[in-house]
């Protein structure tokens, strides 16, 4: 499986419908603390732009939703992986990514087959606060041995600026929140994440 370089990461339908239409192509719908009815319609539009646009969704966290509106792929991390059920997941065709942060994170979602691997926080992240101090590229190098063929996603304080480093130490595919949903113009700070993956996109010159 191949990912996407650029992989945007939204809490609501309404950002999907204002920048995947871009040319986003990869996108993950993570929104926290909501009622599940609401949630489903959250899923069900984003998934009608996405299915339009040629952009595949990921759901965050919530697999049993996600299987039950049809979805192909979430996101879990850890505890999320803990409590879900990998074969019904698995069953109902999903693919599945999952985030690690350390050696033991690793091991754990190895042997989950996962069909990516997310390594973060790479640099600091204003979004959430989290217990691991930023990993850094030696870190992603390292993932990038250990995991193989995996496909290998960065997170964490990832920039236009920083995208060059995250690649050339290993990374597929880059995640990123802030730098686009909190940019004065997310539209053409949009546009400047896919012109940078372009060639990783193997789109046309
Ligand atoms: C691509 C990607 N990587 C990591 C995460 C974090 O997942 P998790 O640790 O479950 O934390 P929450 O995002 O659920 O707060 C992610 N969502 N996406
Ligand atoms: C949601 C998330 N998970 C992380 C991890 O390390 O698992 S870092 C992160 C936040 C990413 O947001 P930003 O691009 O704004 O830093
Ligand atoms: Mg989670």
């Amino acid at each position: 499986m191949r990912l996407d370089p650029f992989y945007l990461i939204v809490d609501s339908a309404a950002w999907i419908e204002r920048v995947v239409p871009l040319g986003v192509k990869l996108v993950q719908l993570r929104i926290k603390d909501m009622p599940e009815g609401a949630l489903r319609d959250e899923i069900r539009r984003a998934r009608t732009v996405c299915a339009g646009a040629g952009c595949q969704m990921i759901v965050n966290d919530y697999w049993r939703i996600a299987i039950e509106e049809g979805c192909d792929f979430v996101h879990l991390g850890q505890e999320d992986l803990a409590e879900a059920d990998l074969g019904a997941i698995r069953a109902a065709g999903l693919k599945l990514g999952l985030s690690t942060h350390d050696e033991a994170e690793l091991q754990t979602a190895l042997a989950a087959s996962p069909d990516y691997i997310a390594l973060g926080p790479v640099y600091p992240t204003i979004l959430k606060q989290m217990k691991w101090a930023p990993q850094g590229l030696n870190k992603l190098s390292d993932w990038r041995h250990r995991v193989g063929t995996l496909p290998l996603v960065a997170i964490g304080g990832l920039t236009v600026d920083r995208l060059d480093g995250v690649f050339s130490h290993g990374a597929d595919s880059a995640a990123v929140v802030t730098d686009i949903s909190l940019n004065p113009s997310p539209e053409d700070r949009t546009r400047q994440w896919i012109e940078k993956t372009a060639k990783r996109r193997g789109d046309p010159a």
